[in-house]
């Protein structure tokens, strides 16, 4: 099913850029004739959303946790993304399951190869071994203490945005580890320029990839 969309997904830590740019490349596709869907993690369903909720207000443990944000996915890829990716649209996606590798992962230290069977659960497909990923993941890469400068006073904290910058660390270190596992997949976006020039950024990687030329080529 992931075939003829495109499906994109946005990551990095928290007040790292990635939200002041969804408008501008659902335009972009948009102006390419193609349909977006447009979505997040977790979340993108009623249920996911409802999830959501309880992941960034409550207190849990890592593995409950982890089992919250891939029910919340297993919901989000068979009510969204699956259908729409089978349609032929682009989805464009805040976070997905980098960000549970790095948050949950790196971040609370849970156990990755216990997330790395969660994820075939979740992310395999009828009658192949391959799973269901992103074609194109942009990584908005920023040293934690510039993004904790760009936090203070912008919005109310979640559960999440509240950790400490050391937490951080180890997600964006999550962030980087899954980038060089898989280098053909990332984009490493430097996140630490101007609102412009991390739009040239991303522009520039797309055109590189072949997403943007010609309609249909995602
Ligand atoms: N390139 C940038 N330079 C400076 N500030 C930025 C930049 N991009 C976003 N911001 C600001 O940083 C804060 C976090 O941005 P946001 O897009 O919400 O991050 P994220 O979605 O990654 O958490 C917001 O107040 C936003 O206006
Ligand atoms: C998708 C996902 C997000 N998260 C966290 C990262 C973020 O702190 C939070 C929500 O992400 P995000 O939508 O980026 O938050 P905001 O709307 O406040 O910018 O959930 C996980 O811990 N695990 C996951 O699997």
């Amino acid at each position: 099913m992931s075939d003829q969309g495109l499906f994109l997904t946005l990551e990095g830590i928290d007040g790292a850029g990635k939200s002041s740019h969804l408008d501008a490349l659902e335009a972009l596709f948009k102006a390419q004739g193609r349909t977006v869907v447009r979505t997040r993690e977790p979340g993108g369903t009623p249920l996911a959303e409802t999830l959501r909720g309880l992941v960034l207000e409550k207190p849990m443990d890592p593995l409950t946790e982890s089992l919250l944000v891939f029910a919340a996915r297993r919901d989000h890829i068979a009510q969204v993304i699956g259908p729409a990716l089978a349609r032929g649209d682009v989805v464009l996606c805040d976070r997905f399951t980098d960000a549970t590798f790095a948050y949950q992962g790196a971040g609370r230290g849970f156990d990755n190869a216990v997330l790395s069977t969660l994820e075939q659960w979740v992310q395999g497909q009828a009658g192949g071994t391959k799973l269901l990923q992103p074609r194109i993941t942009l990584w908005f890469d920023l040293a934690p203490e510039i993004a904790a400068q760009r936090l203070a006073g912008a919005r109310v904290p979640d559960k999440f945005e509240a950790q400490p910058v050391e937490f951080f660390r180890r997600v964006a270190q999550g962030y980087a580890d899954r980038a060089s596992a898989d280098a053909q997949r990332f984009v490493r976006i430097d996140a630490s320029q101007t609102r412009d020039q991390v739009w040239l950024q991303i522009e520039s990687a797309l055109r590189a990839r072949g997403v943007l030329a010609g309609g249909r080529a995602g």
